[in-house]
């Protein structure tokens, strides 16, 4: 009897994990019976005050684990009222209605009272269409009057796949969940709809826990096994040459950060290389990082004849598109990994093909949008409401043949072998400028080091956050780079 905290189980696998537990001899009564415990658990923890549990039961099984709730909860003396529909006959949901005593009043009769606690087991997981609006008038009222939502499984209105309301939603200060979450507990804005997260062991054994699709919260398991050794033996061109590329004389601190960044992330060396204009102002601020001067694309093509340069970033701060397109040229020829972040994306928006066609073979292209650079890049992946953002960053990874990591609270790393991971544990502060061109220059250090690109991606991504936590919510991106640490 287990939970998983790893894996993100879509609500359709969910479904069909519940019924190989059924099916295993599990009751799906008892399952039920469990959920709705542990959400009557949450009501009183949170709640102890509460003058009023008002339950908000819908016609399947998470109206099913409300009518348990209410039931518990009339058990241990508090004042309950449900609310909604009756269940459809001859499921379990029918037989916790049966077991609960008590009526169940139109949704409309709820009248909002000082000290009500609202369970919201309308939808789960078989929510599939907008909310009607006679849902949408309650929510809006529950909003008015401030009332306190514990959802169950998702707030009603939530797609429990892509995270997005797929109309009106609840607005949940608490959300119970059982076995494991789904994608949209973690994905935006779904994270904040559902408030205070509990995952909870409803008796479904962790052997059947398991699910058809590799998308998973980010967690060591996925990288730990391809961090750099600490090697007595090494010497600092073992540790990995990192090139960072950096913009003109105006815009160079980008490429510092990254540089810096890429250092700290255990590169042995890192190199900017400089447009001759403004490798003096760069040497003013250089210490540790070294410098080369670098005017054009043939300039690279010969520098890229020294095998030891081991991975490339190119991006922050870069400002000459055109230039950046003739800088990735050589680049997708030197059969090195390299991460395209900010400038070196928007270089190709519109032109995603001839991206894709530099970087064929083994997949070593690692790009880091944020929001803004993805749409202008994947207009068309952005405009479509159906896709989850891992559905749109698994595209994207597939027609670039890149690891493509899709910035924001919910940061998702895909592969183009369909591998995903969402990390959502960085801290807001980390929406500072800069802290994106620290990013990139963290996943190119692992990259120098060796680590296979959706690895170093995913190790990059719990490092930045890690040291987002370290430097704390007055920090600029500055002060990231000393606050980066091995993993
Ligand atoms: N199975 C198990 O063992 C366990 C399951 N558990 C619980 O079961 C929940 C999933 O239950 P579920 O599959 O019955 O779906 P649920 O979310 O109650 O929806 C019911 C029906 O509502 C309808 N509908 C959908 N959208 C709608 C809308 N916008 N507006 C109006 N109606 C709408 C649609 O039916 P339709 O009208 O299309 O025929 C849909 O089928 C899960 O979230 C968890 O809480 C736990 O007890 C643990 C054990
Ligand atoms: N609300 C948030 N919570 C956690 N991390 C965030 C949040 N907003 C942004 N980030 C992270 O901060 C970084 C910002 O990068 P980016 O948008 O490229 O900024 P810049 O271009 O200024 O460097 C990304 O790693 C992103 O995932
Ligand atoms: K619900």
């Amino acid at each position: 009897m287990a939970i998983n905290a790893i894996l993100l189980v879509n609500p359709s696998t969910m479904g069909k994990i519940d019924a190989a537990a059924i099916a295993s001899g599990i009751g799906g009564y008892g399952l039920m019976q469990a959920a709705g415990a542990h959400v009557a658990a949450c009501v009183l923890r949170y709640y102890p005050a509460m003058v009023r549990a008002i339950i908000f039961c819908g016609p399947g099984n998470n109206g099913g684990d409300g009518h348990v709730a209410a039931r518990l909860l009339a058990e241990s003396g508090v004042d309950v009222c449900r609310y909604g529909v009756e269940p459809r006959p001859g499921g379990d949901a029918a037989r916790a209605h049966a077991d609960c005593p008590g009526k169940i009043l139109p949704l409309a009769d709820w009248c909002p009272e000082p000290g009500d606690v609202i369970v919201d087991a309308l939808f789960g997981a078989g929510l599939d269409r907008p909310v009607n609006d006679e849902v949408a008038a309650l929510i809006e009222r529950a909003k008015a009057a401030e009332t306190p939502v514990v959802a169950v499984d998702l707030p009603s209105g939530l797609s429990g796949r892509t995270g997005q309301p797929t109309g009106a939603c609840f607005q949940a200060c608490h959300t119970v969940t059982f076995a494991a979450l789904k994608p949209g507990h973690l994905l935006m804005p779904g994270r904040a709809l559902c408030g205070e997260m509990h995952l909870c062991d409803i008796g479904i054994p962790a052997r059947l826990i398991t699910g058809d699709d590799p998308i998973s919260c980010n967690h060591a398991g996925l990288y730990n096994d391809y961090l750099p050794a600490a090697d007595p033996a090494q010497h600092k061109y073992k540790r990995g040459h990192l090139v960072v590329f950096s913009g003109r004389l105006i815009s160079g601190g980008a490429a510092r950060l990254a540089a810096s960044a890429g250092l700290h992330a255990g590169a042995g060396l890192v190199t900017l290389a400089t447009p001759p204009g403004a490798v003096m102002v760069q040497a003013t601020h250089l210490t540790a990082v070294m410098q080369r001067s670098v005017k054009s694309a043939d300039d690279l093509d010969q520098w890229l004849e020294d095998p030891r340069l081991a991975a490339f970033v190119l991006g922050p701060g870069f400002g000459d598109l055109d230039k950046a397109r003739d800088f990735v040229t050589p680049l997708g020829g030197a059969n090195r990994p390299v991460v395209l972040d900010a400038d070196g994306l928007s270089a190709f928006a519109g032109d995603t093909e001839r991206l894709g066609g530099l970087f064929l073979g083994e997949t070593r292209l690692v790009i880091t949008p944020h929001e803004g650079e993805f749409r202008r890049l994947f207009a068309e992946l952005s405009d479509d409401p159906q896709l989850s953002k891992i559905d749109r960053a698994r595209a994207a990874a597939k027609i670039l043949n890149a690891v493509v990591v899709y910035k924001g609270p919910d940061t998702v790393i895909a592969a183009p072998d369909g591998r995903a991971a969402v990390n959502a544990g960085a801290p807001p502060w980390l929406a500072t400028a800069g802290s994106g061109d620290v990013l990139a220059g963290i996943i190119g250090a692992l990259l120098a080091q060796g680590m296979p690109p959706f690895e170093a991606s995913c190790a990059g991504v719990a490092m930045h956050g890690q040291a987002g936590d370290r430097a704390g919510r007055a920090m600029t991106a500055e002060d990231l780079p000393p606050h980066i640490a091995p993993l």
